[in-house]
């Protein structure tokens, strides 16, 4: 409801440069640049929102600074809507406020083009709901847009471009059971008592902070947030924002104890490291956890940990003000930072470490996608003295996930936080570079590191969760293959980088682990029982990683009992296992498709970590695309969680090369010759004739890979057409008028169309429903059949020049081939590399090449995206530049 207009107002008395307040149309208050042109100049609308029982008056002082450091570009409005007892009624409640009052602030200023949002505790559960409102997702693709406005199509909320969001001490997890309830500072004895009383306590925020609501039987409100469901699309929404932070304290939040995810030191999570802990919450045994709260968490963890996040630890270990730190953090009261001498006159540092906490914020709202991964340390280095506080940055796409890899605190002795912030002369830490090298216990030299933007994301380890397992000796290290290597085993420390173009000055970035052997492992060679299973579509070589598994563990490692699962997932528990020996195998490698046969769907964890269990497996070996690589997560989850002492290794599997972050997949080479010899028969075909038109159609779901490499490499090509980059055939700069050119030109053309490519046409020609496959993929029409009809009809009905139309679908046959000499070898390390990792007790990885050199990554890297053809890349550019075929980016109106 409108409570009052907007205005803006500028006294004559005001200088250029100040800051104005006004209150808003929706009773919040806006704050903005008095600087005339400012006012229409500010494009960029930041919500602030505050936490549980507070009001916009916490967060005046961070909105004054930010506008002040932003004049022209920043319009902050602070939400009034979900104050002091208002915040009791329900995380939802209180987001469908926010969500209608930030629609009001975007009615009322028509310059606002993108939006922001810092969240202070609660708070920032509810700008997760507000934003799942306000989310509208891109627009369909129709016929009248052009490539360009298509491009520019993207999600929006509210209508604006969403930038940033940014929580503060938010509790996305939850506060059951770990002594998180304001005011009774985490005694345990009072929190059993709280959560019995805790709807009279909190009422509803209460009930969806402990998770104990149970609207008309559904899920709790959290878990409901980690999916998109019906007009609320929670995780699109949070997914649609360029950046995601997640500012927490590492200690002394007497609200919200130590659950962050990031910095919780303790049994539960031991394993992240750069705390202090803090005394009063973590030394007693906390009785008060029910039985679910680690599976509640671990659902809480992985859904959000699908989404990147940076993450800033605060800590306010050593200043007076740490038993408020929930609230310093936020820079939540004035007087603190402007006159705080008073309050904190022996020790001026805190000061400037408020300061930089918020400045930091300012510099995340500001911060724009382009230029994201610059520096974070430098904003951060505190010129005071460096046994106050801290402020430990981590740029990870995965924080919920870094606590998985990370060792136990105690593994660290070398490295401990005193040690590193009194060997500084910054206050920033540099958690995972310090200890994410460690997990063998070797000690890192870094005590000249300058924070450098190193990232490590690193894969799950058993001894996350089994944490006394046995090592023993490589038995690599007297085998003869490795006898005169100069190196047998990989170093602990080897990694590989992701980005490997990189300018003087810009952070390292993210880094994954070296694949190959190492020097222990988790598993003696005679009770290792390894399992392999396929599953998806067919690839060429996928055989030889069956056989490649096998013999590397045989041959290396000295295992013999190793079970060929058939059938794909379902074959665990439906269908009888093979024996799989070196005999067995020793020809495989020479047929295509599977000798264990696949399947799609048929995915059930549970019964299929039961048979792992009744089996007594302990190495599972999953080869497949990018939802079995899904299905190996889910798996290594619930064997974690029954704390199996089972390895479970992915070995990506697509034709389609459509699996993020490694180089290709195996069989991709294969199948860019094998399109070869059908390119090469299309060409002959129309080289032969009159106006010959070929079209040879080839996989390629979302991913143009195929086409665009079978094309890059043939020669033959006039025309390739890929999902990626919508084509439109009338016209200036379409398809017919390029064929009938070419025609012209050469009395032939060929056309490579792969197959996911103009879908949107055929679907809307065949007004055909949208069909699935078992594992719930949408089933493609035929692109290659109604382009050659179209095709036909535009040249012999309308243009009245007959063509010769030769179409062939090569499909199947180039993906059931047995794969060629390259990816043979490159199965081979693959197959290799996983067993490795397995046998060094890796479990939840996939491994693959990242710039040509095997690692291990974690399995939601490759899953959280698909990997695509980049037009803004320079392969499509090459391409276009090879064919000099249209671009289509300007189709007619
Ligand atoms: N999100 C998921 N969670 C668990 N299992 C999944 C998921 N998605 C797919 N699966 C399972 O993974 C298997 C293979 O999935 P799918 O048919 O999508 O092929 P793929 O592995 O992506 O390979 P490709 O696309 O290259 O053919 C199926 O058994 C399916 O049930
Ligand atoms: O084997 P199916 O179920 O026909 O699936 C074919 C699909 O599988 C893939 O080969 C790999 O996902 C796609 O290129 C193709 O669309
Ligand atoms: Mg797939």
């Amino acid at each position: 409801m409108i409570t009052s207009l907007t205005v803006i107002y500028i006294s004559p008395e005001m200088k250029s440069g100040d800051i104005c307040s006004s209150e808003a149309v929706t009773g919040g208050e806006n704050v903005f640049s008095c600087e005339p042109s400012d006012v229409s100049s500010a494009d960029h609308l930041v919500v602030m929102v505050n936490g549980i029982l507070g009001s916009s008056e916490d967060w005046r002082f961070a909105a004054e600074q930010f506008v002040k450091s932003h004049p022209d570009r920043v319009f902050v409005h602070r939400s009034e809507k979900n104050a002091a007892s208002q915040t009791l009624d329900g995380v939802d409640v209180m987001g469908e406020r926010l969500s209608q009052e930030v629609l009001e602030v975007i009615k009322q200023k028509p310059n606002l083009r993108k939006i922001s949002f810092v969240a202070h505790s609660v708070g920032g559960l509810v700008a997760r709901y507000a934003i799942g409102r306000l989310y509208r997702p891109p627009r369909e693709k129709t016929e009248e847009m052009s490539a360009e406005t298509f491009e520019e199509e993207k999600a929006t909320i509210g209508g604006l471009v969403p930038m940033n969001f940014i929580t503060v001490a938010t509790p996305h997890l939850g506060s059951r059971g770990h002594k998180q309830v304001p005011f009774l500072f985490g005694v345990s004895a009072l929190e059993k008592v709280a959560v019995l009383v805790i709807r009279w306590i909190f009422r509803r925020t209460g009930q969806h902070l402990f998770l104990t609501d149970d609207d008309e039987g559904k899920p709790p409100l959290l878990k409901r947030m980690l999916e998109d469901s019906g007009d609320c699309y929670f995780m699109s929404a949070l997914r649609s924002f360029h950046r995601r932070v997640a500012y927490a304290n590492v200690g002394y939040d007497r609200i919200l104890g130590t659950l962050l995810w990031e910095d919780s030191v303790n049994e539960k999570y031991p394993h992240v490291v750069y705390e202090e802990r803090c005394k009063a919450c973590d030394l007693e045994q906390d009785s008060t956890k029910d039985d679910n709260t680690n599976d509640v968490e671990e659902e809480l963890v992985t859904g959000l940990s699908r989404v990147s996040w940076e993450k800033v630890d605060v800590s306010f270990h050593n200043s007076r003000s740490r038993f408020a730190a929930h609230s310093v953090i936020q820079v939540k009261n004035y007087n603190l930072h402007t006159d705080g001498e008073t309050v904190f006159n022996s020790c001026p540092a805190h000061t400037s470490l408020h300061l930089n906490v918020f400045l930091k914020l300012a510099r995340n709202v500001y911060q724009e996608f382009k230029t994201k991964t610059q520096k974070l340390s430098m904003d951060l280095t505190l010129k005071s003295p460096p046994n106050l506080h801290y402020l430990s940055l981590t740029k990870t796409p995965n924080p919920f996930s870094s606590r998985l890899f990370l060792k136990p605190i105690n593994s660290f002795k070398y490295i401990t936080f005193k040690h590193q912030i009194y060997n500084k002369n910054s206050f920033i830490s540099h958690p995972i570079r310090a200890q994410g090298l460690n997990h063998d216990k070797t000690p890192v030299e870094n005590d000249e590191v300058e924070d450098d933007g190193f990232v490590l994301e690193d894969v799950p380890h058993l001894t996350n969760f089994l944490p006394d397992l046995p090592t023993y000796p490589n038995p690599l290290e007297h085998s003869q293959a490795y006898a005169i290597v100069k190196e047998t085993f990989v170093k602990p420390e080897d990694v590989l980088a992701q980005q490997i173009v990189v300018q003087k000055g810009s952070p390292r970035g993210v880094h994954f682990r070296r694949a190959g052997p190492r020097k222990k492992v988790y598993f003696k060679s005679e009770e290792v029982k390894a399992c392999i299973v396929t599953c998806g579509g067919l690839c060429p070589g996928i055989n030889t990683v069956i056989r490649e598994i096998v013999c590397g563990l045989n041959n290396m490692y000295g295992v013999n009992n190793i079970l060929g699962i058939e059938g794909g997932y379902r074959g665990f528990y439906s269908k009888n296992t093979m024996e799989l020996t070196p005999k067995i195998v020793n020809d495989i490698h020479k047929r295509g498709g599977t000798i264990l046969q696949t399947s799609r769907g048929g995915h059930d964890t549970n019964k299929i970590v039961d048979n792992i269990q009744d089996r007594g497996i302990n190495q599972v070996y999953i080869i497949g695309g990018d939802g079995t690589q899904k299905g190996a997560a889910a798996i290594s989850k619930e064997v974690e969680k029954r704390r199996l002492h089972v390895a479970v290794a992915g070995i990506p599997k697509t034709i389609d090369n459509d699996i993020a972050v490694i180089d290709k997949s195996f069989g991709f080479d294969t199948a860019v010759e094998e399109a070869q010899r059908a390119i090469n028969a299309a060409h002959v075909e129309v080289e032969s004739v009159d106006n010959g038109v070929g079209i040879v159609k080839l996989m390629g779901r979302y991913s143009g890979f195929i086409a665009m490499f079978a094309t890059l490499a043939s020669r033959d090509v006039d025309c390739c057409l890929i999902p990626e980059s919508p084509f439109y055939l009338e016209g200036e700069g379409g398809l017919y008028e390029y064929v009938q050119q070419r025609l012209k030109e050469n009395r032939h053309v060929v056309i490579v169309l792969a197959e996911g490519a103009g879908q949107e046409y055929v679907s809307e020609s065949a007004n055909a429903n949208v069909e699935k496959d078992a594992s719930g993929n949408k089933l493609l029409l035929d692109i290659g059949l109604w382009l050659t009809q179209k095709i036909k009809d535009h040249f012999t009905t309308v243009k009245k020049i007959p063509i010769n139309m030769k179409y062939i679908d090569p499909t199947y046959m180039i993906r059931a081939v047995p794969s060629n000499a390259s990816d043979n070898i490159y199965c081979t390390l693959l197959a290799q590399s996983a067993v490795h990792g397995a046998m060094a007790g890796y479990s939840g990885f996939t491994v693959g090449p990242v710039n040509s050199r095997h690692a291990y990554i974690p399995i939601g890297r490759v899953t959280e995206t698909t990997n695509v053809v980049k037009l803004t890349d320079r392969m499509w550019a090459r391409l276009l530049a090879s064919t000099n075929q249209p671009s289509f980016l300007n189709k007619p109106k």
